[in-house]
């Protein structure tokens, strides 16, 4: 692995170096072999394993934690930064480097009052749903491995220390810029340090001066937009979107007790610790927007106001828009980029009363739109219609969609198009708690099924099929503590 240290050299003060506790006994739970190959390497080796278990150090790597801080819940932590996780430095790959962070490596002068540690079940959690979102094409960060172990960690019950070795192509979050932006000590030169940093290493084609910063913050608010289209195009909840948790490039980022959705549901609440659903699945959008203006207060002493203004303008139609070409691709109908806003009304509309649809009569978001790889939109539609208990809501419906889908000349290509869409496999939180429970009786089967699901996640597997089947009882929208 060949590692450069550019955050390490160039930003001093925005860390602080720090050794991972060795973890006992460690072994391979899970590898990801398109990770590895994103940072150049192949198979998983003994001396990797010494390394990303913390027990042997990597040469001429300078080891550390980043500060940060952020709003979490509404409310601003002052001091946060990486508490568990200790990054090596940017691996080099054939397209581009990567951060290469242990999670779950001990304590770190951020600790606090936390023991450093990731338990297998969390860890184990965090590669499944990095390896699913990337194979949705849905931006995130990577894992490249889980190492398990004997370490008795303490949560609810006592379980087994586990570190997830994370790819980030930054670990750079909202969070960092409003840790100097609050911090009062040098506070225009912090911040623009940093940006400089974040625009030289990944929006290079981006000046450092008041151009360009305008024009690098108006990007970073549209990956954001196109980022949580997916997640609700796609029925990902991420569970908590504290600005800590929002990296700067747009990607998905901490996964803790994030679902996705079985059964259609806009309050769907994934997280134990959040009883008034600030972080529900249908408030992301405007919780990404929330985020966004944390950030753009962060940015004022190199921003102007009025720019910063503009560019949080810009969030809501452009997530407006990648939601709608989301969709039009899920459900059948070509969604221009140019629509005027009565068009785009107009297929909110039509989306909007298919998941309510979906909600009423209580159906699997995932399984019911795989279901439109089944059908002719102007002809048969028995397998979708099948679904619907109220045939009668749904046959409204429909006369208002195969309207707006129009003649299609060649049905099995559309509907391959739609099987191109439509994923029939998601990580469902009740497979990946039996699969973990599994493997920690020593049986990797479970996990290693999962995870070939869930990389070819459009892809029939026939042999794999009860995996689509819904949830058990027990299983239904399953949610998670934040204790992980
Ligand atoms: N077991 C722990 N020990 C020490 N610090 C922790 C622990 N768990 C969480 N923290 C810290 O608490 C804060 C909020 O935690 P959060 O769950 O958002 O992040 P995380 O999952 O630990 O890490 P990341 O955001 O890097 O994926 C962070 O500063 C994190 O480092
Ligand atoms: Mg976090």
């Amino acid at each position: 692995m060949k590692l450069k240290q550019d955050f390490f050299e160039q930003l001093t003060g925005y860390y602080q170096q720090v050794m991972p506790t060795p973890l006992p006994s460690p072994h391979w739970l899970l590898w990801s072999d398109d990770a590895a190959a994103l940072i150049g390497e192949s198979q998983p080796n003994d001396e990797l394993l010494q390394v990303f278990s913390g027990n042997q150090r990597l040469p001429q790597a300078q080891y550390y934690a980043q500060v940060y801080s952020g709003h979490q819940f509404g409310g601003y932590s002052p001091q946060l930064g990486d508490g568990r996780s200790i990054i090596l430095g940017e691996a080099l790959g054939p397209q581009g480097s990567w951060d290469v962070a242990l999670k779950g490596a001990g304590p770190t002068p951020y600790s606090r009052h936390g023991d450093g540690r990731a338990v297998t079940r969390s860890a184990v959690r965090e590669f499944l749903i990095s390896e699913a979102l990337a194979a949705l094409h849905i931006p995130t960060t990577r894992a490249l491995a889980v190492i398990g172990s004997e370490l008795p960690v303490w949560r609810e019950t006592l379980e087994k220390g586990a570190i997830t070795v994370r790819l980030a192509r930054s670990h750079i979050r909202f969070g960092h810029f409003e840790y100097f932006y609050y911090g009062n000590e040098q506070r225009e030169e912090k911040v623009r340090r940093l940006a400089d940093f974040v625009i030289q290493q990944h929006f290079p084609q981006f000046s450092c001066d008041s151009a360009g910063y305008k024009a690098w913050f108006t990007e970073v608010v549209s990956a954001t937009a196109r980022m949580i289209a997916q997640w609700q195009a796609y029925g990902f909840a991420h569970g908590v979107m504290n600005t800590d948790n929002m990296s700067i490039l747009g990607d998905s980022f901490d996964f803790g007790p994030f679902a996705f959705l079985d059964t259609y549901q806009e309050d769907f609440i994934c997280n134990h610790s959040d009883p008034e659903g600030r972080y529900a699945f249908g408030q992301q959008p405007g919780i990404g927007l929330w985020n966004l203006q944390c950030l753009a207060q962060a940015l004022t002493p190199i921003i102007a106001s009025d720019d910063l203004l503009a560019a949080l303008r810009q969030y809501q139609p452009a997530l407006v828009q990648h939601y709608l070409q989301l969709m039009g691709a899920r459900l059948g109908f070509p969604v221009s980029s140019n629509q005027s806003e009565t068009e785009q009304q107009q297929d909110l509309q039509l989306i909007g009363e298919f998941t309510q649809l979906l909600e009423q009569q209580k159906l699997d978001y995932t399984n019911t739109l795989r279901q439109f790889g089944a059908i002719t939109p102007d002809g048969d539609n028995a397998r979708l219609r099948d679904e619907f208990v109220d045939t009668h809501a749904f046959d409204g419906w429909w006369q208002h969609f195969a309207k707006r889908v129009g003649k299609t000349d060649d049905v099995a290509a559309w509907q391959q198009s739609r099987r191109m869409a439509n994923p029939k496999y998601i990580l469902r939180n009740y497979q990946a708690q039996q699969a973990t429970e599994q493997a920690l009786n020593g049986d990797l089967s479970g996990l290693q099924t999962l995870h070939q699901l869930l990389k070819n996640p459009f892809d029939e597997q026939p042999e794999l099929a009860h995996y689509a089947a819904r949830p058990p009882q027990w299983g239904e929208g399953l949610i998670m503590s934040c204790s992980s």
